[in-house]
Parts: structure tokens; sequence; C-alpha cells
């Protein structure tokens, strides 16, 4: 189901950089690895040679009766023969391990530059995830890169071993087999250039299929899976593009299948005419018989070690164009622009100025912000309200520096926030995320990611749970704040190892993770407690900090958070209105604007957006509120 899309945007990186680069990284993560890698392929390599030379002294000793000689022959191919089997297991094992280390390497260094990135815009790019799925692929094995390498090096040593001997016997026919090496080697390289723009072009069915998998198989999707009957419409999806992308790797396999056994049938052609010319030159007493038996396997040993190049090389070029997605994202540049003068920031102390602040999320999406001009005193609560998608929690990304305004300016005390180093700016905000992330990580780590310095201190993070008002209900779980939070891992390593090794004779009993769930509202405290533990940042932002708590807990939570806020900065947007009637300003955004400005009682008394969407809320409330017995106030029944 996808359309055609062009081949991969040009790589700013040659090939050769690549190579270099990839070399140099294999070296570092592995050096006496390769080395011995080395040694065993070459002599893995120089074992065939050897032996045909062995194997045509002794049918000359033989036809010509020198006996003598044949005992330490025979010996010589034992030692030979048992070398070259000792040496091709020690390379399946250093390969593997220069494999390994490398792709430790490899990973390393993708995931730190993709932490690196600041902003958000590339992990909302399409073609950006595509390279990195592309670049994934590639870090998983980069050693195939010196594999690949080695393999070619040791078919070359054994070209070059039974060239020599080839040449004794037919130069022209040496100079044939040679020759036919060349038109497979350039097809090669332009078959494998198609098959990476095929990988190139599949990858949007590949990710979508790898979506689907992914929904069938996790336990937030569960729910709505079953309830809606779903499973067989993302089955059946998942299938169309993967049923899309093998049809592309079934071409490619095709037209590769077609040139290849041409190439093969080409060799055999070679092979074949070289074949009935030695054995006519042996029957007419040109050659020997030893001479015939090194003949067929100097061009068996030739072709099939040309062969082993050929792939070899189309296989490193293949693995070095993929590579270059890796070089691409490693060496990508900051996403956001760097910081002019990389000044400090200073402490906030007379506010944050947003000037004439336009946003869009790209040149082919509307604005989303259009000219907002707004400031937010130090020491004050400022309240965002506006109706969905009025852009309420675009503009907290932007206090935060996920994006850049299009145009216009936020100002932190005067200076620029695009002059400050991003990572100085956000160590002084402390965030409630509207689409918080629930860690599967245990209840203590939950909390401790709101400041990875507070993770030893037990301390620290209890005072927060305790401020968020979720410390009795961790205390309370099985492991108290050392309970994992999530029913996809176990809460041990080895019970996981336990459960692999009854599932490989009895099966493991299903539905036993030791971890567990909390409710929707308990994570949203478990959140609150990560805002509790920055609580001496300049600036707090609360995006719908209690939208999923019960109206107690939502009364609770935010008599703690005037608290928390009290003398500090903060932001909060919430659609319970009530909550934010205590705010010192409170901000209506509409068309990308601001479009009211005031308190809670100025704004009731002028009319406007916001005294219409509190009297509606309000009136939902007093509706249901049984005329209580001496119920006077009219404005007692909204939920605050
Ligand atoms: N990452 C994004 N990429 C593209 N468009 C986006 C992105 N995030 C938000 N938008 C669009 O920007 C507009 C404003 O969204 P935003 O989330 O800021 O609204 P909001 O006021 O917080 O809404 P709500 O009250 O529903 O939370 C919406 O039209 C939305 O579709």
């Amino acid at each position: 189901m996808t359309s055609r899309r062009p081949d991969a945007p040009p790589a700013p990186h040659g090939l050769a950089g690549c190579a270099v680069r990839a070399a140099g990284m294999v070296w570092r993560a592995a050096p006496a690895h390769v080395l011995g890698y080395m040694a065993v392929t070459l002599v893995g390599a120089a074992a065939p040679v050897a032996l045909a030379w062995l194997t045509k002294a002794v049918l000359d000793g033989l036809a010509h009766g020198r006996t003598t000689v044949l005992l330490g022959l025979a010996v010589a191919i034992a030692v030979v023969t048992t070398v070259a089997a000792a040496a091709a297991h020690a390379t399946q094992y250093v390969r593997a391990e220069v494999d390994r280390r490398a792709a430790l390497r490899a990973k390393d260094e993708l995931f730190a530059a993709v932490t690196r990135f600041t902003g958000l815009a590339r992990f909302e790019s399409p073609a950006f995830l595509d390279r990195l799925r592309l670049a994934q692929m590639s870090a998983a094995n980069p050693g195939r890169l010196v594999d690949t390498a080695t393999s070619a090096t040791r078919s070359a040593v054994t070209v070059a071993g039974f060239v020599g001997s080839l040449a004794l016997i037919s130069p022209v026919f040496t100079a044939l087999v040679l020759l036919s090496a060349v038109p497979a080697l350039f097809i090669e390289l332009r078959m494998s250039r198609r098959r990476v723009a095929m990988l190139w072009r599949i990858g949007p069915a590949e990710r979508r299929e790898a979506f689907y998998a992914q929904l069938m198989a996790t336990a937030d999707a569960a729910k709505e899976i079953r309830l809606f009957a779903l499973g067989d419409f993302l089955r059946l999806r998942m299938l169309a593009e993967l049923r899309t992308a093998d049809a592309a790797r079934r071409r490619t396999d095709r037209r590769e299948f077609v040139v290849q056994a041409s190439l093969s049938a080409l060799s055999a052609g070679v092979a074949g005419v070289g074949l009935v010319w030695t054995i006519l030159a042996a029957g007419r007493g040109e050659l020997g018989v030893g001479d015939v038996a090194m003949f067929v396997a100097a061009v068996t040993g030739v072709q099939s070690a040309l062969n082993i190049m050929v792939s070899a090389g189309v296989m490193a070029h293949e693995q070095l164009l993929t590579f270059r997605h890796h070089v691409t994202i490693v060496s990508a540049g900051h996403d956001l622009p760097e910081p002019r003068d990389s000044r400090s920031l200073p402490a906030l102390r007379r506010g944050i100025e947003l000037r004439d602040v336009w946003f869009r999320y790209g040149e082919d999406h509307p604005w989303v912000l259009r000219g907002v001009d707004l400031f937010i005193p130090h020491g004050c609560t400022v309240a965002l309200v506006g109706l969905n998608g009025a852009g309420k929690s675009t503009l907290v990304k932007l206090l935060c520096r996920f994006y850049d305004p299009t145009r216009g300016a936020i100002l932190w005390d005067g200076v620029d926030i695009r002059d400050v180093p991003p990572e100085t700016l956000r160590s002084r905000v402390g965030a409630v995320f509207q689409d918080f992330v629930a860690y599967e990580l245990t209840a203590a780590d939950n909390i401790a990611v709101g400041d990875l310095g507070a993770a030893q201190d037990r301390t620290r993070i209890e005072r927060a749970a305790r401020e968020a008002g979720v410390h009795d209900a961790v205390a309370a779980l099985p492991r108290g704040y050392d309970t994992l939070l999530s029913r996809e891992f176990d809460q041990d390593p080895e019970d996981e190892a336990d459960a692999e090794d009854s599932f490989a004779g009895e099966p493991a009993s299903e539905g036993s993770a030791s971890g567990v769930l909390l409710s929707g509202g308990q994570w949203q405290r478990l959140a609150l407690a990560r805002a509790f533990l920055r609580s001496d940042r300049d600036l707090m932002i609360l995006d719908e900090p209690s939208s999923g708590l019960d109206p107690e807990a939502e009364h609770e939570i935010h008599s703690r958070l005037a608290l928390l806020r009290s003398g500090r900065t903060s932001v909060v947007i919430s659609h319970r209105l009530g909550a934010i009637r205590e705010a010192d300003r409170i901000v209506v955004l509409g068309d990308g604007r601001v479009t009211e400005e005031g308190t809670h009682a100025s704004l009731l008394a002028d009319g406007g957006a916001y005294a219409r969407l509190f009297t509606r809320q309000a009136a939902g409330y007093r509706d249901d509120v049984a005329e209580p017995v001496g119920a006077s106030e009219a404005g007692t029944g909204v939920a605050r």
C-alpha cells in the first residue's frame, strides 16, 4: 500500500569516508580480536593453496615412483587439513566477538547522537525515522564490514596463490579467468545500489508493519483491540504492508537471480573450455597427471575465490551504503540553531516575555500561533485557557525550546532563549506534560526521572511522593518504592531467565509477571511527584496536571500545587476552570492569539469567552447539585 517514494535524500558522506569511519570504529571496539581475526583468516586462505601443491607433489611422486617423499607429504597434508579446520572454527568465534563489540560501539554512538538532538522536529519526520531504522540495522552488525573485508582479503590470497600456479600451465587461460570476473563485479555493484535503494523505498511499509505488529502485542492497545474487535483489521493491514515490502524484495531477488545465474553460467563455460583444453593437452603428453589435478584445483579455487571476492565487495558496498545512514545521523549537526553567544541564563527576576510569537509545525502546516504577545511575570501563576487545539501545549513546548518560534522571540529576563544552550534553559524548568510518560521502571525510578540526582536519595523521593499524595499507594505496593510498574517485564531479571528455562520444558505460567500497574490517577500523581522533585526551578509548567484525578484529589493537589507555586513562576493549563481561578493572570488563547487576559473576577466581569466557558462549566455542576438546603451563593457549586 506504499506509494512509490523517491530514493533516499543524498547523504553528505562519501563511501570512502564511511569505510574509513567504519574501519576505525571496529578497530577501536576490538583491536586484539580484529588482529586475531585477520591472522586466522590468512591461515584459512593459505591452506587450500598449500593443499593443492601438496596433492600435486603426491600425484607426481606416485607417477614417477618417488615413494620416499610420500610419507612426509601425507603428514604435511594431515597437518594442513587439521590447521585449516581449526582456523575455520577460530574464525567463526573471533568474528562473532568482533561483531558483538563493534555492534555495542555502533549502538552507543548512534543513540548518543540521537539523545543529543535537542528539539522534537526530527522525531516527527518520517524521512529521519526511516534513516534511523536503517542506521539501527547497520549498527546491529558493523563487524560484518570487517567480515567482508577479511573474506575479500582471504580470497585475494587464494586467488594470488592459484593464479601463480595456473599461469605456469596457461597464461592465456589465466587472463581469461580473471577477466571473466570483471563484468560480474560491475554488474553486482549496480545490483547492490538497487538493493539499498529498494530498502529505502520499503522503509515506510516496514515501519508501518512493525507498528501494527507492536500494537497487537502490547498491553496498552489490548483493551481497545478486543472491545472493538480490531484484531483482524490490524493483522490484515500488517500483512498488506508485509506483502508490499515482500513484493519489492521479490522483484529485486528475481532480478539478482537471473543476473547471477547468467554470471555463473559464464564462469562454468570458461572452466569447461579450460578443462577440455587441459585434458586434450594431457592426452598429447604436454601436461602430466599432477598438472591436470593442479589445473582443476586452480580453476575451481580461482573462480570460487573470485566469486567470494566479488560478493564480498558487493556486500561491503551494500553495507557501506546502509552504514552511511549511521554516519549521517552520528555527524548530523544540531537540530535547533546553536546559541549565538552561549551565554549563561540568569535566575529569573523579571519574567518571561513572548514577543509577537508565530509558530507552525512545518511549512505546509497551518499556523498554530499567530502573533502571541504575553508576559509571564516572575513569581506569578499564569493560566492558559482555550478550546481544544488553541495552541496551549504548543506554547509551553516553545517555552521549553523543543521548537523555535517561526517568527518572534521568547525572552527570559530580556535574554532570547535561543541564545542559551537548551540544556541550561531546561535545567531551570520543571514540568508535568499532558502526555507524561509512564516508564516501565520501579516506582522510585519513575519519580527520580524528574531529577536523576535524586535517584539514590530515597528521602527526597519519598518527600516528593508525599507532596503529590501518592506515598501511601506506593508504600502499599508489594515491594514499596522498589516495585516495578510494569506487566511487561519481570521484577527480577532472574525470573525472566527462569521463565525462559521453564519455557524450554513446560510452558512458563503466563500472566505471572511480578510487577504491578497503577491507576490513571496514581500515575498522574507520580508525574506530579517528578515536578515536586524539581520544585526549586525557576519556571514550573503544569499542562493538565489534574485531569485524571478524582474531585477530592484534584482539590487537594491544587492546594499543594498552589503552595508549590507560591512565589514561583508557573504556567498552568487546565480545562477545569475552577482549578485555575486563583491564578494571578488568566490568558485566553483563540485563533492563535491572546484574546483575553485578566484575573478570574475581571474576565467574568468582561463577559467574554472566559466568562462564557466558566459559566457553562459551572452550570453543569450546579444542575447536578440537587438544590442543597441553604444553597444561596451562585458560585459555591463550581468545582474548585
Ligand atoms: N507535533 C505536532 N505536529 C503537527 N501539528 C501539531 C503537533 N502538535 C500539535 N499540533 C497541532 O497544533 C494545534 C494546537 O495543538 P495544541 O496541542 O497546542 O493544542 P491545545 O490548545 O493544547 O489543545 P488541547 O486543549 O486539546 O490539549 C492543533 O491543531 C494540533 O493539531
